[in-house]
C-alpha cells in the first residue's frame, strides 16, 4: 500500500493532477497493490480558503506520506502579493521544509511525437538526457533579498555540502547509465559562486574517474540545448539555471506539458510537472497531462523501486502518441487536437 498525498494546487494543477491520479489507479489495479490517496490545499486554492498558502496540515501530511504529486501553483490572481506571500514562495517552503535538494528533470523525445509533429527529426530524435537541478539552495533561496524605490538585490550563494551532494548524485547517476558524460553548467567566467561551484564538482569527479566531465557556461548551455541535444547525457546545475534550462529542454520534447520531475531528499520525494499553472488555459480541458502522468512513472522509479509500473505508464504514453492523440501543445498544424481528459483517457486505455 502506497500512500500518496495530492496538492493539485492551482490553474491547470487540479486538471492534470486529476489525469495522473486516473493513471495511479489504473496502474494500481493491473499491479494488484494498493494506493490511499489524500488530497490538500496548496497554493493560491489554500489561500483562498484559509489565508495561508501552506497550512501546517498540508506541509504534516506531505512529511507523513509515501510520496507527494504536485500540479503547479500561482496565477494572476495572487501575482500582486509580496513576495514572501506568493504561492511560489509557498512552493519553495515546501521544497525546503521537506529537505528537496535534488530536482530530477528528463528530457526525452517520445519517437511517436518526433515522426508527425514540427519537432526538427534529425536534431532532436533520440535526445534522452537528464538534468540535476539544485533545489534548495542558489539565488532563489539567498540572503539579503529584496527591492525599494531605487534598488533590488538577491543573493546567489553556495555552501560547500549543497553542491557536493547534487554533485554526488549527479556522478552516481552518471555510473548508472555506464558512465554517461556528466556536463555541469555554470557561469564561472563571471560568478564567484560558479567558481565556487566548479571547483567542487571537479573534487567530487575525482572518486569517479571513469565518467567524463565537461564544464559549460550556461549561457552557451542555452544555445547547446537547441543545437544538438544528444550531446548531453546529465547534466548538473544551480538552482536558477537548471530552471532555465530545463525549459528550453521542453521545448525540444515538444512541449513543457510533457517533462515531467523529481524533486528528492534524503527522507522525502516529490513528484511535480515542470510546467507551471499556466492560467492562460486554466479551466478549458486544454492541457497536457503528459508532464504530470510521466511523474508517477518516476515516482514508482524512485520511491517504490517498481521499474515495471513505470515503464507501464511510458509505454501507455507511447502507445496514445503513437495513435495520434496530440493535446493543443504538440500538435503540427492540421493535426485534430484533443483535450486533456481525452489524452487521460487514452493512457489510461493503454494501461
Ligand atoms: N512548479 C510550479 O508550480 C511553477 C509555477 N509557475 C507559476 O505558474 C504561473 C504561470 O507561469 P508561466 O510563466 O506562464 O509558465 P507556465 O509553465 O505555467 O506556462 C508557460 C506556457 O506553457 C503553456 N503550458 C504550460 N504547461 C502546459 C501544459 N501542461 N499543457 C499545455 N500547455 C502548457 C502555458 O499555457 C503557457 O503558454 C505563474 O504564476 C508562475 O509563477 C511557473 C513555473 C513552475
Ligand atoms: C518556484 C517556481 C515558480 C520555480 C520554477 O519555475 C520551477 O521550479 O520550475
Ligand atoms: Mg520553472
Amino acid at each position: 500500500m502506497y500512500k500518496i498525498v495530492s496538492i493539485p494546487g492551482d490553474g491547470i494543477g487540479p486538471e492534470v493532477v486529476a489525469g495522473a491520479l486516473e493513471v495511479l489507479n489504473a496502474v494500481a489495479k493491473k499491479h494488484g497493490f494498493e494506493v490511499e490517496i489524500e488530497e490538500h490545499l496548496f497554493g493560491g486554492a489554500s489561500y483562498d480558503v484559509y489565508g495561508s498558502m501552506l497550512t501546517d496540515e498540508t506541509l504534516e501530511a506531505c512529511k507523513n506520506c509515501d510520496a507527494v504529486l504536485l500540479g503547479a501553483v500561482g496565477g494572476y490572481k495572487w501575482e500582486n502579493l509580496p513576495h514572501d506571500k506568493k504561492p511560489e514562495a509557498a512552493l519553495l517552503k515546501l521544497r525546503k521544509e521537506l529537505g528537496l535538494f535534488a530536482n530530477l528533470r528528463p528530457a526525452k523525445v517520445y519517437d511517436a511525437l518526433v515522426a508527425s509533429s514540427t519537432l526538427k527529426t534529425e536534431v532532436v530524435q533520440g535526445t534522452d538526457f537528464m538534468v540535476f537541478r539544485e533545489l534548495t539552495g542558489g539565488i532563489y533561496f539567498g540572503q539579503p533579498r529584496g527591492y525599494d524605490e531605487n534598488r533590488g538585490w538577491n543573493t546567489m550563494v553556495y555552501e560547500r555540502y549543497e553542491v557536493e551532494r547534487i554533485a554526488r548524485l549527479a556522478f552516481e547517476y552518471a555510473q548508472k547509465r555506464g558512465n554517461a558524460k556528466v556536463t555541469s553548467i555554470d557561469k564561472a567566467n563571471v560568478l564567484e559562486v560558479s567558481q565556487f561551484w566548479r571547483n567542487i564538482v571537479h573534487e567530487v569527479h575525482q572518486d569517479f574517474p571513469e565518467i567524463e566531465l565537461v564544464d559549460m557556461y550556461v549561457d552557451n548551455a542555452a544555445m547547446q540545448v537547441v543545437r544538438n541535444p544528444k550531446q548531453f547525457e546529465v547534466i548538473v546545475t544551480g538552482n536558477i539555471f537548471g530552471d532555465i534550462l530545463s525549459d528550453i529542454s521542453g521545448m525540444i520534447t515538444g512541449s513543457l506539458g510533457m517533462l515531467p520531475s523529481a524533486s528528492i531528499g534524503s527522507e522525502h520525494a516529490l513528484y511535480e510537472p515542470i510546467h507551471g499553472s499556466a492560467p492562460d488555459i486554466a479551466g478549458q480541458n486544454k492541457a497536457n497531462p503528459i508532464a504530470t502522468i510521466a511523474s508517477v512513472a518516476m515516482m514508482f522509479e524512485n520511491s517504490f523501486n517498481r521499474p515495471e509500473v513505470a515503464g507501464d505508464i511510458y509505454a501507455a504514453i507511447e502507445g496514445a502518441l503513437a495513435a495520434g492523440l496530440r493535446t493543443g501543445d504538440i500538435a503540427a498544424p492540421g493535426e485534430a487536437i484533443c483535450s486533456t481528459t481525452e489524452m487521460t483517457a487514452a493512457i489510461v486505455a493503454r494501461i
